[in-house]
């Protein structure tokens, strides 16, 4: 049994070196996963809840963030960390991502980070948003997303940057919302939406920032299968399991054959995507749109 907590890129590698994957620290076992069976635990409190079952090879990262799970530096650093661990581990074969929070997956980057901040301060922190996606969808590792929630922009990214997406039946959505907050998604998440939905599906979707509920999700082929919301862990363990019966080697190489092009492209134009970011998100116009954005959210209450 392994079990493992990251809270930040620092925090993250001192405890995995306290704790290398593969120890026996135990803690609190799961509620939810089928795979528990006595071999399974979890932690609390730290903002990613990282659980491998030593048999199966399969890891389950649970975002920790309170309360919308809003994609923040920590968060990114954790996530990084985690997936860079995680694929560092030969006995890892695969990886469901998740949400600690059933009804929120993801709202998306932490718009706060992007509030009235310098344009060094929003470039850095764009640079840790490709660095996240970079280890995702580059991962040798069967990736799940299991979304059991809420799924808007940065949480469609993480989805999209998964093999395979199961989502909860019921009022949630999924999708890139980003011209909403009068901004342009990167060249590399459009791509992802095209290469899921087809290009005019795509198109539309991004132009107008559609948030798609989970039933026309699932009809457009932005997620691959619906479940009851209780269900979707379980469903996603059942997945990866029919996928780990695929040699790892023949599928990983297949993976990085279809991916490899958009990963060497921002590879290649990491800066100049950096520098579109600053520009248009420190923009007076933009940073007037982003505080509307804020004030919409705040008076839902
Ligand atoms: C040039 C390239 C440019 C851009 C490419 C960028 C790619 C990605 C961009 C993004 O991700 S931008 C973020 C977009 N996200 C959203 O639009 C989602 C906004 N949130 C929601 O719609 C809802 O919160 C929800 C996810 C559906 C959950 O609803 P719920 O009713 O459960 O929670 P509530 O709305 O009450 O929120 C609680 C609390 O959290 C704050 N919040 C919500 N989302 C964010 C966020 N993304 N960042 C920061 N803070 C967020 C919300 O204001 C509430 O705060 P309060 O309790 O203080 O009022």
């Amino acid at each position: 049994m392994a079990t493992f907590i990251a809270s930040g890129g620092r925090v993250w590698r001192k405890f995995v070196k306290t704790f290398p994957l593969g120890s026996n620290l135990s803690l609190k076992r799961s509620p939810t996963s089928a795979l528990a069976n006595g071999r399974l635990s979890s932690t609390s409190s730290e903002n990613v809840l990282v659980s491998k079952d030593e048999k199966s090879g399969i890891a389950t990262v649970r975002m920790n963030n309170p309360p919308v799970n809003s994609l923040n530096t920590a968060l990114l650093l954790s996530l990084r960390s985690c997936f860079e661990e995680l694929e560092k581990d030969k006995s890892c074969r695969a990886l469901i991502l998740t949400s600690n929070k059933p009804k929120v997956f993801c709202a998306g980057l932490d718009i706060l980070e992007l509030y009235q901040k310098s344009p060094d301060y929003v470039g850095q922190f764009w640079e840790k948003v490709q660095d996240m996606w970079l280890s995702l969808y580059g991962s040798r590792l069967v990736t799940m997303a299991a979304i059991n929630g809420h799924s808007p922009a940065g949480g469609c990214l993480l989805s999209l940057a998964c093999d395979y997406r199961i989502m909860a039946e019921g009022n949630f959505v999924i999708g890139l919302n980003e011209t909403q907050l009068d901004l342009v998604a990167p060249f590399w998440l459009r791509q992802m939406m095209v290469d899921a939905i087809g290009y005019r599906q795509a198109e539309m979707a991004l132009m107008v920032g559609a948030l798609y509920p989970s039933n026309k999700a699932l009809q457009l082929g932005l997620v691959d299968k619906l479940v009851p919301i209780e269900d979707v862990q379980t469903v996603a363990e059942e997945e990866v399991k029919n996928w780990l019966k695929i040699p790892d080697q023949a599928r990983a190489i297949t993976k990085m054959a279809s991916r490899k092009p958009l990963l060497d492209e921002l590879r290649k134009r990491k800066q100049e995507d950096i520098q579109t970011f600053r520009d248009e998100t420190t923009r007076e116009s933009v940073q007037l749109s982003i505080q509307q954005y804020l004030d919409k959210l705040k008076a839902k209450k």
